[in-house]
């Protein structure tokens, strides 16, 4: 491990190393539960949320109490008696890559802690513009990319949550039909802890704006190598074939007619076209930014673990 002072701004830990860091946080899930948070084709078990996810909610915990402590400090400056304002967590990483099952599970874990019982989990596809407008724009082969998102309306609403409103409202993204669900919001209330979850979410600021993630206390990216990923992408592709897709009102209907060559091919020229070059050109550039980067292994279990130490 690095001792801190040998200059750089982080701490690398291997596996065994991360694990360590528990202590005596207690295992608060099941095996029921954990299965009812795995996303598709992630083979998540108890030894990794024994081993990364106690430790990351040590740590989480601790970062928060830090956190109130320095909305205190600016409270007693004011003079002013005010309510603590939201913690906000982000979480980046590419398609594919495991992000959803990473903030479902810390949804689910951090939620049992006394400190923090009331969190939230906002996922940036609530702020995709409905296939209308990405058509109008003829945008719709660039979905996830900066510009397919109302980045206005996203920076808002995090504004809004860590403003303390009593009431935010956010629209909702359906896989099943690909698109924005007319009419349907999901509203936060005042919640201990906002989870902010996408792929764009540690894109910096444009000059004279503001990004999402100056409203973030704590951020994590979740990293593979570009392979890996593809692999998983595919893999998923096809899981979803036999699930999802089925569904009448799937936009994807279609692809479950496909054969298992052609799927291949369909699903490894989307990874290419779309989801690896907004990787490489958007979403990996951003690692840096990350307070804490969780590297994962061809089989998806986290190796290694960078923590942002300054
Ligand atoms: N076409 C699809 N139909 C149904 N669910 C999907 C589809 N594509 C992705 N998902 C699900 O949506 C969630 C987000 O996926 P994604 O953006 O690839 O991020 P990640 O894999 O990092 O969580 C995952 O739970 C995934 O299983
Ligand atoms: C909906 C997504 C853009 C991810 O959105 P996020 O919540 O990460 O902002 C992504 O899962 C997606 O559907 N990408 C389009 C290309 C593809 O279908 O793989």
């Amino acid at each position: 491990m690095a001792n801190g002072l040998d200059g750089t701004p982080y701490v690398e830990l291997s596996r065994e190393q991360w694990g360590a860091l528990r202590r005596n946080t207690p295992l608060t899930l099941t095996e029921e539960e954990l299965a009812e948070l795995r996303g598709v084709d992630d083979p998540i078990d108890l030894a990794e949320v024994t081993d990364i996810y106690l430790p990351l909610t040590r740590l989480l915990n601790l970062h928060f109490t830090g956190a109130r402590q320095r909305g205190a400090a600016v409270s007693t400056f004011l003079g002013a008696g005010q309510r603590p304002s939201p913690y906000i967590l982000g979480i980046a990483g590419s398609v594919a890559v495991g992000k959803s099952t990473t903030a479902r599970l810390l949804h689910t874990l951090l939620a049992r802690w006394p400190e923090h019982p009331r969190v939230d989990l906002i996922t940036t596809d609530s702020f995709l513009y409905p296939n209308t407008v990405l058509t109008e724009r003829d945008i719709m082969h660039r979905k996830g990319f900066p510009e397919s998102y109302d980045r206005r309306a996203l920076v808002r609403f995090v504004a809004d949550v860590k403003a303390g409103l009593p009431e935010v409202s956010a629209p909702v993204y359906s896989h099943l039909e690909y698109d924005i669900v007319p009419g349907a919001l999901q509203t936060v209330r005042r919640p201990d802890i906002l989870i902010v979850e996408g792929l764009n979410v540690l894109q910096p600021a444009p000059p004279t704006a503001l990004a999402v993630n100056d409203y973030f206390d704590f951020s994590i990216y979740v990293d593979a190598k570009v392979e890996h990923i593809r692999d998983w992408y595919v893999d998923r592709f096809h899981k979803l074939r036999r699930t999802a897709f089925e569904d009448p009102k799937s936009y994807f209907r279609h692809l479950a007619e496909l054969s298992e060559e052609e799927a291949t091919t369909f699903a490894k020229d989307v990874w290419r076209d779309i989801n690896e070059r907004n990787l490489v050109e958007n979403i990996a550039p951003t690692r840096g930014r990350a307070g804490l980067v969780l590297h994962k292994g061809p089989d998806h279990s986290v190796r290694r673990v960078r923590l942002r130490r300054i």
